[in-house]
């Protein structure tokens, strides 16, 4: 019953199977071998146009390498209050961007879209002392498991236009995010104003895979230095496209997001039927929020299930009753029915 986060899972045997075919044999290093082209070109063929890929090592660096491709002296960076670039990754986008993050309100983990207008305009272009904006980054899926509409992106994106912002997606749960809205690739980044993606694998079936799309090549130039000074170009890098190929391969990628999806669907029905339980807040994605008895969570501990106890929203303290606690529970790929069956037992 392994519901702390789907870092804990480990990778899929397709992705194992296809690294393990990759590791014999001589090719050309730091991203130049045949399998870096092919897979490079796999990612335009799923965006259905030509894109500009950087494989990274992690989320973090994906978004602090995004953010920091544009950046400009003075610049600030718009997300979440609750964004991860802001909550979890130790001033890493600040450090490799030299730009400060500046963090917009919003109910359910999602930019408010008035807010964050009301924000860009108080950092005009020539505020040399306060700072001017730079960008906007939203996480999709969200850190707190809900997902952007199409719409709710286009509402963003067009302020973010309307002020000449990039606007950048932490994808970390990509897939997730893109099964739960039943689109596209293309729908949910480039066509809705998306100009950077940081396209995460780890979390979805792969050892360790993440990487940068950049929507217009153009605009790509910099990154390659940009990765390189933040020592983020793998050598061996045909071992991050090995395993994309066999994240990509027949769709699998997707059916893995189907499935973590499918089992936390079940987790939020259970959660619904469970007397004393229930979800947070609603959510789509592979994330489930709930509510329960502290008694019931020490009972799950007990019997060896893993999840985080989950701090109480600043904008709601009267969320959990003095002898509840609100936990998150993380569906991966990995997760069975049988996990989601004894966990929600432990709670009956
Ligand atoms: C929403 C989100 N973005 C980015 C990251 C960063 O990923 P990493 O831990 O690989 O740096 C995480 C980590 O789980 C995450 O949950
Ligand atoms: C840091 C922690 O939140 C991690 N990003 C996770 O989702 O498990």
């Amino acid at each position: 019953m392994f519901f702390a986060s789907d870092n804990w899972a480990g990778a899929h045997s397709k992705v194992a199977e296809r690294l393990l075919a990759a590791s014999s044999g001589f090719a050309s290093a730091y991203g130049t071998s045949e399998l870096d082209q092919r897979v490079e070109a796999k990612f335009s063929e799923i965006f259905e146009r030509e894109v500009a890929v950087f494989f990274v090592a992690t989320g973090t660096a994906a978004n602090s390498l995004s953010l920091a491709s544009v950046q400009k002296p003075g610049g600030i960076s718009f997300c979440h209050t609750e964004a991860h670039v802001a909550e979890d990754e130790c001033g890493a986008p600040d450090f490799f961007s030299g730009a400060r993050l500046a963090t917009i309100e919003g109910a359910l983990g999602k930019i408010d879209p008035k807010a964050l207008a009301t924000k860009i305009a108080r950092f005009p272009q020539d505020a040399v002392h306060h700072g001017r904006a730079a960008a906007v980054t939203i996480t999709q899926a969200t850190e707190i498991g809900t997902v952007y509409s199409l719409a709710e992106i286009d509402a963003i994106a067009a302020i973010a236009k309307a002020n000449s912002l990039p606007l950048h997606m932490d994808g970390a749960r990509f897939a997730n995010a893109l099964v739960a809205l039943g689109t596209t690739p293309a729908e949910m980044t480039w066509k809705r104003g998306v100009d950077i993606l940081s396209f995460g694998g780890t979390k979805n079936g792969c050892w360790c895979a993440e990487a940068i799309v950049i929507f217009d090549p153009e605009k790509a130039k910099e990154m390659h230095f940009i990765r390189k000074r933040a020592a983020q170009l793998f050598s061996k890098s045909r071992f991050i496209a090995a395993q994309f190929d066999g994240y990509f391969q027949d769709g699998l990628w997707l059916d893995l997001a189907r499935h973590s999806n499918g089992m936390a669907d079940r987790l939020r029905a259970g959660l619904e039927k469970t007397p004393g339980a229930r979800p947070a807040w609603p959510t789509t994605s592979n994330e489930v929020f709930a509510i329960i008895p502290k008694s019931a969570a020490k009972a799950a501990e007990d019997k060896g299930a893993k999840f985080y106890e989950w701090p109480i929203p600043e904008s709601q303290p009267d969320l959990v009753g003095g002898d509840e606690t609100l936990i998150r529970l993380v569906t991966s790929f990995a997760t069975t029915e049988a996990d989601v069956g004894n966990f929600l037992a432990c709670l009956g």
